[in-house]
């Protein structure tokens, strides 16, 4: 079984240490979130935790923690800024909605969600982040869905250069250009989707089936080393240096998405699943976003 021990950290451009490994929680609903928050952490060895404003679980994933009875010191925190809260003020506030929710008083990453370029509030909303980031309420700070140009606008007129950028990222989407900026810039990339996503998973028209996790290609190379295709995508994003951080709500699948340490891929693996890219996105374009 796979140990805390076993997830290495990322150490983010203001040397905080991020577990490179977490657990996603989008769709879980409040108790099912509780649920499979405590049993990562206190039974699988996860130490890190990605929810949000806007999944409306904040409430469970504190509960979790709290049931774990992991010490929150030991707890990477991941949440983020709902683009409704986006503002100088608005954003305090909501961070402050946030930690209570939450039942903390810190996160350790606190993230824009989307850049929403209709709104023109990226630039104020970095700044509320980087003054909660200087009153220590939020260890590291960062974006969601940024391409280059929108993380051009924080580096230009910010002070603070983001720690991260969450983004869509799996075998069929692999954001090449964006991860090149990012590392280019000292800013970790985050893979959200690492699994292809959620089939039918609401995003409207875009939503799309999920086929990555029962492609042949990732079949094959996963039956070499005793593992399935998620393991197989989760052992890519470890090894490409990526954050991943799968979402299950189930215990056989939240354990074996951290039991990815005892194997690696060769060159041509990598080959294969560098073929699966399909240019296809299964979430929005955050141009496209307002
Ligand atoms: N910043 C952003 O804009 C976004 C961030 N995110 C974050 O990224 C996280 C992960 O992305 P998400 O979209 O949830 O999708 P993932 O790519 O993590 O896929 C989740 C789906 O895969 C299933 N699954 C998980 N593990 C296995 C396994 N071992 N075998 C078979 N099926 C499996 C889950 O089902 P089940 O739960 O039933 O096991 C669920 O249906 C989110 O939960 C959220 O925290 C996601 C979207 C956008
Ligand atoms: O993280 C995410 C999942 O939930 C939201 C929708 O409800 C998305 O917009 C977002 O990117």
């Amino acid at each position: 079984m796979a140990t805390r021990a076993d997830v290495p950290d990322i150490t983010l451009n203001n040397g905080v240490k991020m577990p490179q490994l977490g657990l996603g929680v989008w769709q879980a609903p409040v108790d099912e979130a509780e649920a499979a928050v405590r049993f990562a952490l206190a039974d699988a060895g996860y130490r890190h935790i990605d929810t949000a404003r806007i999944y409306g679980n904040e409430e469970g994933v504190g509960r979790g923690i709290k049931n774990s009875s992991v010490p929150r010191e030991d707890i990477f925190l991941t949440t983020k800024l709902w683009n409704a809260d986006q503002g100088y003020d608005a954003t305090l506030r909501a961070f402050d909605a946030s930690l209570k929710r939450l039942g903390t008083d810190y996160v350790d990453l606190y993230l824009i969600h989307w850049p929403v370029p209709s709104a023109g509030k990226l630039v104020d909303t970095w700044k509320a982040l980087e003054h909660i980031a200087g009153e220590g309420r939020a260890k590291a700070i960062g974006v969601c869905n940024n391409k280059p140009h929108h993380l051009q606008q924080i580096l230009d007129e910010g002070s603070i250069v983001p720690a991260v950028n969450q983004i869509e990222l799996h075998p069929h989407f692999p954001q090449y250009l964006t991860r090149a900026f990012d590392t280019s810039r000292g800013i970790a990339t985050e893979s959200w989707s690492p699994l292809g996503g959620t089939s039918n998973s609401g995003w409207g028209d875009s939503s799309k089936p999920n086929t990555l996790l029962t492609a042949p290609e990732l079949q094959r190379i996963g039956a070499k080393y005793g593992k399935s295709p998620a393991q197989v995508m989760i052992r890519w994003h470890i090894e490409n240096g990526l954050i991943v951080i799968p979402k299950s709500v189930h215990e056989a699948r939240i354990r074996q998405n951290i039991d990815v340490f005892d194997f690696q891929l060769t060159g041509e693996d990598f080959e294969a699943i560098a073929a699966l890219d399909t240019g296809q996105r299964v979430g929005a374009d955050p141009d496209e976003l307002a």
